[in-house]
């Protein structure tokens, strides 16, 4: 069992759903090589709470963009969190980037992917059910962390934001939430998985554990908000991790 705090619970910390500053576009590599969205699938870890999608990205791509990532000026996060707020210990970058978080939308499995192929009312519904709302597309609030061995993110849960968005392609703001964490993995290594404590139940009283290792290109998305579930990321014992990192948005 984790040890969970009697106080309030402890958050990831905000992202920079506030900062409104105009920001340098980057010059992100294109999304290539990718495997297409036939085939591939939402691999159910926990119902309703956490899926992955092994292969979202290429090994090449994954490269790629490792090699790219590591020139961008990655911050080491202070071992001393703000109250409430849970340790971590990475080099982090996180950018506003309304352009790249739709090209990880729409130009990769992921849209195709949350929506489904059917469109029927019952199967509209049910997408609504799973992901707390249509969803728009992704979080233009990209980070990217970089943990290298010793490094971890203490148990957490992340929150759900709330926000204006605006998809780069479109003229009118929708108001909107984030429901759901993206992570991205960019590479394997020795520690480093990311743990999910489910809550006990009347019939399971001490759940398992789910563990999931880091895996070249491998995606993972898990609720978020209300009903997030207690998690963190492993020290990584060797080899570095890289994580690119978004979240779903749906309309509100
Ligand atoms: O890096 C990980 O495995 C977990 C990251 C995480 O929990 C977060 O970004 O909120
Ligand atoms: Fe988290």
């Amino acid at each position: 069992m984790p040890p969970k705090s009697k106080k309030e619970p402890i958050k990831a910390g905000k992202g920079t759903q506030t900062q409104k500053k105009a920001e340098p576009a980057l010059n992100w590599p294109p999304l290539r090589p990718l495997v297409p969205a036939s085939d591939l699938y939402l691999e159910s870890l926990v119902e309703d709470q956490i899926y992955i999608i092994r292969n979202f990205f290429t090994s090449t791509l994954c490269k790629n963009y490792a090699s790219f990532l590591a020139s961008l000026p990655l911050i080491t996060t202070p071992g001393r969190p703000k109250k409430g707020e849970a340790v971590r210990v990475n080099d982090r970058f996180q950018i506003d980037d309304p352009r790249f978080a739709e090209m990880l939308w729409q130009s990769t499995a992921l849209k195709d992917l949350v929506e489904g192929s059917l469109d029927s009312d019952a199967t509209q519904a049910m997408l609504r059910q799973t992901w707390g709302g249509k969803p728009l597309g992704l979080n233009p609030n990209i980070r990217i962390y970089r943990y290298s061995p010793g490094q971890f993110f203490a148990q957490h849960y992340d929150d759900s934001n709330t926000l204006t968005f605006k998809p780069a392609s479109q003229n009118n703001p929708v108001p909107a939430r984030t429901t759901w964490t993206l992570l991205i993995y960019l590479t394997s290594c020795s520690g480093g998985e990311t743990v999910f404590y489910p809550d006990p139940t009347p019939t399971d009283r001490s759940p398992e554990p789910i563990s999931v290792a880091p895996e070249v290109g491998m995606a993972l998305l898990h609720r978020h908000g209300e009903r997030c579930l207690l998690h963190e990321g492993k020290e990584v014992t060797s080899g570095e991790k890289w994580v690119v990192r978004s979240d779903l948005i749906v309309g509100r």
